[in-house]
């Protein structure tokens, strides 16, 4: 037995004396080394990983194009998506908005040539803008709203030479021309009510959505998602997006612009004036400042299809302010007809309007006019006292506490004001209790609020009925799994080398 002990003594003695040995210089040991190319290969992996991940990609975008030709005016929108990423939603923003200097289309009537025209500067802003390559691609989409909307129920004829100057004329541009048409109402208050709620990245959440009130100068839109039975069609829409269906309730009231109904207005004053109707009658109006005073003609009051009865030219009236808000209030009470509701509950004129459900979003003149006035954090019956003391300023202070202000929109917005407080609590029945689910929004992030962005991504499909495919894993998790897969590699490889390392020269002999 001693024999044994003494042998495997030695040779452990001499197993260990060659290890210490090599201790002094570990790269003699192989499972060093082993250990040493594993922690290479790992560290390498892993930041060859990190860095094609993280490699700043040049950024692909694609663009579209849309032309909004209001009533008072024409802007054009360009819009821009990551082109990876088209069917993502959120992912389309607004690059640039261009205002189109000069009326809305509809006023080129007479000379329909220059309605094509008057669209020079903005798109050669958008040819500029949008890289030269992705031209042939780009989408143009014109649509015109209720300016064409009346123009066409004056004259079909007019109204088609307008939109064919402004065919032609885009046509000129490198772009993928794909039509200028006379949107609807309904289209008109889908769209704004789609792209609110796209901005706001709440068609993917499913999460309860934003209604969308839109003021123009001719026509204004209510849409909303109603739990309520819908009981007229012309009132309904269904909509299939990212998996959700949704039912909206939706109107456009033509005529119902702030524009026009500052004419109906106007009519109804002249109209119910005892004074005959010749030359320089004087109109006593309580919607416009004490001290205002200006000659207008009845042409201008009477020019448009939303004004019945007069049919007056180039009589003049001398238009006098008041200052009375109250007054006004009651003025501008009378151009909703409340009288005749053949459906359970109606807005104004007959027409079907569930109640009013959940959160707005009011834009276009809704904001531009509350803005102003400094009224879009009032609780309703605060902003009416803060809008009458408004309309009591006499004429000349409010020149002069805005002195750059267009004297054609400053000598308006206590009408518009009472218009819109009015339209909102008397027309759609909002009340003070839920007046603070109403926002007034000029853009969402970078992006105007409005109908052309909804336009454009159903035009483009960029909004599917169902939830496109994602990868099984998101970037930051796939990051994770590559830098845990990579560490578990490295630990295993150091156990491998650590379990199968073979000691040198000391081949244990059998111990017989
Ligand atoms: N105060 C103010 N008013 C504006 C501004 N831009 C437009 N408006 C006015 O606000 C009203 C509505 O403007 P828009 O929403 O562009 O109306 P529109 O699209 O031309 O009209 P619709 O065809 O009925 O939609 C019009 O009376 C415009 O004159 C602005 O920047 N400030
Ligand atoms: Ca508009």
């Amino acid at each position: 037995m001693g024999d044994i002990l003494h042998w495997s003594q030695t040779k452990s003695e001499d197993f260990l004396g060659r290890e210490e040995m090599k201790t002094k210089n570990p790269w003699h040991r192989p499972w060093i080394i082993c250990i040493s190319v594993f922690f290479v290969a790992g560290i390498i992996a892993m930041v060859v990983v990190a860095v094609v991940q993280n490699k700043p990609l040049h950024q692909k975008y694609k663009y579209g194009i849309v032309l909004d030709a209001g009533s008072s005016h024409t802007s054009l929108y360009i819009y821009q998506w990551p082109a990876e990423k088209e069917n993502n939603t959120g992912m389309v923003q607004q690059k640039l908005a261009c205002n189109v200097k000069g009326k809305g289309i509809s006023s080129y009537s007479p000379e329909p040539k220059k309605a094509g025209e008057s669209l020079k500067e903005c798109m050669d802003k958008a040819r500029d803008t949008i890289p030269n390559h992705r031209h042939h691609e780009t989408p143009v989409y014109l649509g015109a709203t209720a300016g064409m909307r009346l123009l066409k129920m004056e004259n079909d004829t007019a109204s088609e030479k307008v939109l064919e100057s402004v065919e032609q004329f885009l046509q000129t541009y490198p772009f993928s021309y794909q039509g200028a048409r006379i949107i609807t109402g309904q289209e008109e208050g889908a769209f704004g009510w789609i792209t609110v709620n796209y901005l706001n990245d709440y068609l993917r959440k499913a999460s309860g959505t934003l209604g969308a009130l839109d003021l123009g100068g001719a026509s204004t839109q209510i849409t909303f998602v109603s739990g309520q039975n819908l009981e007229s069609p012309d009132n309904s829409i269904d909509f299939r997006l990212y998996g959700n269906d949704y039912q909206l309730y939706t109107h456009s009231f033509l005529c119902y612009g702030k524009d026009q109904v500052l004419k109906l207005s106007l009519a109804n004053e002249i109209q119910s004036t005892n004074q005959q109707l010749t030359d320089n009658i004087t109109l006593q109006d309580p919607c416009f400042h004490k001290g205002y005073k200006a000659t207008k003609t009845f042409e201008d009051v009477f020019n448009s299809p939303c004004v019945r009865g007069l049919r007056l030219t180039q009589n003049k009236f001398v238009h006098v302010g008041l200052g009375d808000g109250e007054a006004c209030h009651a003025a501008v009470r009378k151009v909703f007809n409340d009288s005749r509701c053949t459906h359970s509950t109606c807005s104004f004129n007959g027409v079907f309007q569930p109640p009013v459900e959940g959160k707005f979003g009011a834009f276009s003149a809704f904001y531009f006019v509350m803005n102003f006035l400094n009224l879009t954090s009032y609780p309703l019956d605060v902003a009416k006292e803060q809008l009458a003391r408004y309309c009591a300023t006499p004429w000349n202070t409010i020149i002069q506490n805005h002195p750059n202000v267009k004297e054609k929109y400053l000598s308006e917005y206590c009408f518009s004001g009472t218009y819109i407080l009015t339209l909102l609590e008397d027309g759609y029945n909002f009340t003070s209790k839920n007046w603070k689910d109403i926002e007034f929004i000029k853009q969402i992030g970078d992006s105007d609020a409005g109908w052309t962005l909804g336009y454009m991504l159903n035009l483009t499909n960029m909004i599917p009925a169902e939830v496109p495919d994602t990868p099984p894993l998101p970037y930051g998790g796939y990051v994770t799994l590559m830098v845990l897969l990579s560490l578990m590699i490295l630990v295993l490889g150091l156990l491998a080398c650590k379990v199968f390392r073979r000691p040198t020269g000391s081949t244990q002999k059998e111990i017989i």
